[in-house]
Parts: C-alpha cells; sequence; structure tokens
C-alpha cells in the first residue's frame, strides 16, 4: 500500500479551509491507523498576473504555467511512490495533476465525480473559463480541437488520456458541446438520473468495471467537492441542486480506497471566498470526510492493528 502524499495546491495563497483539509487529514488518516503516514509536500505558489484578455479562454498565460507547475510536482510525488493527493482549488488544476501523473504512470484510468463533465473545448466553452476544459486539454481524441498555437503557455502540455479510459459520476449540468463529446465518443457516464436509477454502489462499480476491467491499472480519481449536493457544500464556485448525498460521496470514497488502486486524488472547487459561514463549515467537513474515505478511514470504523481489549 502507497504513502500518502499530501500536496496542498492553492490558487494563490494558503486559505484557511485547504490548510484545514490538508491538516485534518492528515491527523485523521494517522490516528484511523490506517497504515498510511501523511507526507505534506506543502502549498504550490503561483504568480498572480494581469493575463491578456480572453483568447478562446481566460488567463491561459497564468492557468499555463501553474498547471506545469503541479505537474511537475504530482509527478515527483508518484515517482515517490506516494499516493498523491492534491487540494484546490479550481478544476484547472487536474490539467497538472493528470499529465503529471500519467507521466509517471501512463497506463492510469480516470474517475471524474462531478456536476460537470469539464470537458468543453477552448471553442465550445459558454464562459472561457479553463475549469470547465480541463479534459479537452488531455484526451488524444480531442487534441486537434485545441488551438494550440493561439495557447503558447500549454506548449509543454501532451495529451496523455484515452478519452474511453474516462468514467463520469454525478453529471447534472453539461454544455451542447460537452454533450456531444460524451455522446460521440461513447464515453461511460453516470448522471444523477443514472445514481437514482441503479444506486451508487452499481454506479461505481459499472464505471470501474468499464474503465478498469481487470483491475489493474492505477487509479486517478478527480473529486469535484461540487458532485454532492450543495446542502453540503455551498463554499463552491458552480453548485448545481440535486447532486450526490454526503453519504453518496462517502460511498464513492470507500468503494475505490477498497479497490487498493488510488495512486493519485484531486479534491477541488472548495472555494472559502463564496458561501456563508455554515456553507463553509459543511463543505470543508464534506471535504475531509471524503478525503479521510479515499485514504482509509471507514464509516464501520478501523480495527486499530494489534488492538487489544484492556483488562482490569
Ligand atoms: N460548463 C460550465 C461550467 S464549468 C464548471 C467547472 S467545475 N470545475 O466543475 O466547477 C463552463 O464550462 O463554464
Ligand atoms: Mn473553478
Ligand atoms: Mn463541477
Ligand atoms: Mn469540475
Amino acid at each position: 500500500m502507497k504513502n500518502i502524499l499530501g500536496i496542498s495546491v492553492l490558487n494563490v495563497v494558503s486559505t484557511v479551509p485547504q490548510i484545514i483539509i490538508s491538516t485534518t487529514v492528515s491527523s485523521t488518516v494517522t490516528t484511523a491507523n490506517t497504515g498510511h503516514n501523511v507526507e505534506d509536500r506543502g502549498d504550490l505558489n503561483f504568480d498572480v498576473f494581469k493575463d491578456d484578455p480572453r483568447n478562446y479562454v481566460l488567463n491561459p498565460k497564468a492557468v499555463g504555467a501553474a498547471t506545469k507547475k503541479v505537474s511537475k510536482a504530482v509527478e515527483q510525488a508518484v515517482r515517490d511512490n506516494k499516493l498523491t493527493v492534491t487540494l484546490g482549488g479550481d478544476h484547472s488544476i487536474s490539467i497538472g495533476t493528470i499529465h503529471g501523473h500519467a507521466r509517471a504512470e501512463p497506463n492510469l484510468c480516470l474517475l471524474w465525480i462531478d456536476a460537470h463533465a469539464d470537458i468543453n473545448t477552448p471553442l465550445t466553452t459558454p464562459s472561457g473559463n479553463i475549469h470547465g476544459t480541463p479534459l479537452s486539454f488531455l484526451v488524444n481524441q480531442l487534441k486537434d480541437t485545441i488551438p494550440w498555437a493561439a495557447l503558447p503557455s500549454f506548449d509543454w502540455l501532451q495529451p496523455c488520456l484515452n478519452i474511453t479510459d474516462i468514467a463520469f459520476v454525478g453529471l447534472r449540468d453539461l454544455d451542447p458541446g460537452e454533450r456531444y463529446i460524451l455522446q460521440k465518443f461513447n464515453i461511460t457516464s453516470f448522471s444523477i438520473h443514472e445514481v437514482d436509477r441503479f444506486g451508487i454502489h452499481e454506479v461505481i462499480a459499472r464505471s470501474l468495471e468499464a474503465v478498469n476491467p481487470k483491475g489493474d491499472r492505477p487509479i486517478h480519481m478527480s473529486f469535484d467537492i461540487d458532485s454532492v449536493d450543495p446542502a453540503a457544500t455551498g463554499a463552491t464556485g458552480t453548485p448545481v441542486p440535486g447532486g450526490l448525498t454526503f453519504r453518496e460521496g462517502m460511498f464513492i470514497a470507500e468503494h475505490v480506497y477498497r479497490t487498493g488502486l488510488l495512486s493519485a486524488l484531486d479534491l477541488v472547487e472548495v472555494n472559502p471566498e463564496v458561501g456563508s459561514r455554515q456553507d463553509k463549515v459543511n463543505t470543508v467537513m464534506t471535504a475531509v470526510e471524503v478525503l479521510t474515505a479515499c485514504l482509509g478511514k471507514k464509516r464501520e470504523g478501523n480495527l486499530l492493528p494489534g488492538y487489544q481489549l484492556p483488562m482490569p
């Protein structure tokens, strides 16, 4: 079982919630005696500079430089044989986490847990926000849809995923371009409709069967906190009603942990600058619980190795 490494990746500066998540995860995972020790490699700080006006997408220079840094940090952590956890922050960082993970583990498969598909291309995005496009930069089959010459800050990036290596869970807000892509390439996807229809166990089992049928591929799970219903995750940038219940989110985490194949994990879109104080508390609590479940903490309780009943 890999050791756990926490890389706190923050948008620009450390935020209290991210610090709470990373320190709580470290202590919780250790005390839950999951057999792991947690190493926090600290924050990746990014230069914030005035970016050019929208050129297909917003802030391409800043995001291109930041995701390049993330890629290097994640690649190194995976090469150090760490189960690598990246906390965010904008889902655009997954351009870097998945690229870096794939450089060390080219055979990875991807679980994308999200209200959104985040697979708009720079030409289909309605907002220009790169957090809605990360997957289009990463998959081979969409390579020709990216205006690479207009986005030189991404010249370091080579597509590294086969589009059929992705399974989506929790979708409930797709743009026309995304729907087209999912249909055209027959990508494994379970919207909230399928979660309601089949139940979360069947959905996550079918997702893993589709992308990892032999159970021999490292798993990258990119968990967008907005996959869980806004009632439990109000402090996020693009909330969508009718999300996964807290319990369904926890089930996904526990089930993926039990595969023993989790190799890298993103926990993203925790945004401490939006929502009420209670939203922030709820969102951080949800993030901590999902993360620690991904890392071995069980709702049934963890048997402490060598535990003996105290006797009088
Ligand atoms: N599809 C929309 C919303 S994208 C939401 C991104 S995230 N990472 O899921 O919050 C767009 O492209 O602007
Ligand atoms: Mn975002
Ligand atoms: Mn989302
Ligand atoms: Mn997302």
